[in-house]
């Protein structure tokens, strides 16, 4: 099977590597769309991230979704033509964070494209079939894919518990921004502000529904949130950025009593904030590390038209095209790229 690998930064190599086959309790899926996320681009340029260094050649994309070819002796619930989104971090289930259900904190997972786990960019991946989900008629593999950046979002939205009638603030435009803006729509949310840097991405943002965007690079978020929110602050902030100044901007942008949910992953590690703002204002600040039982409630909005994914997609390219869509990808003014392998 074609199998894309980073050698090393900005080197992709073709490779035809067997074909796997399912063990017991896994399916063998025939992948056919990958979205390209921003850590994939990292590995891609950068050769780590943090403390995760790519050592030895790996497979990348883990925003992956495909067709169901052959399934392990144990497998009932899945069968050959099912078409599914594969949810890339399967944890140890032995662990006390697994066995408290918060199997996302697993600290023995392997999570796709991070190393050293091979990721989705190739023709055949066999996966354990409880974190294969099946797709209802109306939703492509392509949405199926972008189930994973929309779990991203679901989680966060759960993190800040937004809910009916809130106003949320997002800070970022990137997928993930706009993911956790469909998210908290479709938690309940009445207005969303979203901000960036790059005017294309807030049009983009304003495209597609927010009430209102804010370019930081030119306007006080401070008083853009004040000003639509009668001085009151943002029930929830979403940071969505990485950006050390926006997610230092967070605790002046939310309410008094409100919450921020921390998903941006800064490169600078120490970002102050004012203690006595999050005592005197009671605020709420969580962290948000990927997601857990996402997937069944992202593929339900999905079917229930509360979503709209496939409308980040700027391009689609094939796996021999890798190398040129991760240079595409790296335009800040695309949103998301995607590999497809075609039906
Ligand atoms: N916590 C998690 O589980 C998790 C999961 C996925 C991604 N992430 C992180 O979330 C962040 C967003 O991911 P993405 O894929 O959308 O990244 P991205 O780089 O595509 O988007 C980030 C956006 O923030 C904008 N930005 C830059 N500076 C800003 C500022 N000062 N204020 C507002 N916006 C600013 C950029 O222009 C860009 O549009 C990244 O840091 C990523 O590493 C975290
Ligand atoms: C959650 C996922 O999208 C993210 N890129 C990660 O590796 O954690």
């Amino acid at each position: 099977m074609k199998t894309a690998v980073l050698t090393e930064p900005h080197e992709f190599e073709i490779e035809d590597r067997p074909r796997p086959s399912p063990g017991p309790d896994d399916v063998l899926v025939a992948v056919r769309d990958v979205g390209i996320c921003g850590s994939d681009v990292h590995y891609y340029e950068h050769g780590r991230i943090g403390d995760y260094v790519v050592e030895n050649p790996l497979v990348l994309g883990h925003e992956s979704a495909g067709e169901v070819v052959d399934v392990g002796e144990n497998v009932s619930r899945l069968e050959p033509g099912d078409r599914v989104a594969l949810e890339p971090g399967v944890p140890c289930r032995r662990c006390a964070h697994c066995k408290r259900g918060d199997y996302h904190l697993c600290e023995d997972v392997e999570f796709m494209a991070t190393p050293p786990h091979d990721g989705a960019f190739t023709e055949y991946v066999s996966w354990p079939a409880d974190y294969v989900y099946e797709l209802p008629e109306n939703v492509s593999t392509t949405e199926g894919a972008l189930c994973e950046p929309l779990s991203v979002g679901i989680h966060a939205c759960r993190r800040g518990d937004v809910g009916t009638g809130d106003t949320v603030l997002v800070t970022g435009a990137g997928p993930i921004g706009l993911m956790v803006m469909e998210a908290a729509r479709a938690a309940g949310a009445t207005d969303v502000i979203v901000t960036d840097v790059v005017e294309e991405k807030l049009s983009f943002a304003g495209e597609r529904g927010a009430d209102r965007v804010v370019n930081v690079a030119e306007e006080s978020l401070e008083a853009a949130v004040d000003e639509y929110t009668d001085g009151v602050g943002a029930d929830v902030v979403v940071e969505a950025s990485g950006a050390e100044p926006s997610i230092r901007s967070t605790i002046d942008a939310v309410r008094r009593g409100g919450t921020v949910v921390l998903v941006g992953l800064a490169d600078e590690a120490n970002v102050p904030f004012d203690v006595l703002d999050i005592i005197d204002n009671e605020l709420d600040v969580h962290g948000s590390f990927r997601y857990k039982n996402t997937y069944d409630a992202a593929i339900g909005l999905l079917e229930d038209d509360a979503v709209d994914v496939e409308g980040i997609v700027d391009f689609e390219s094939s796996l021999d095209d890798i190398d040129g869509a991760f240079r595409r990808a790296m335009d800040p003014s695309v949103v998301k790229g995607m590999i497809s392998f075609g039906e």
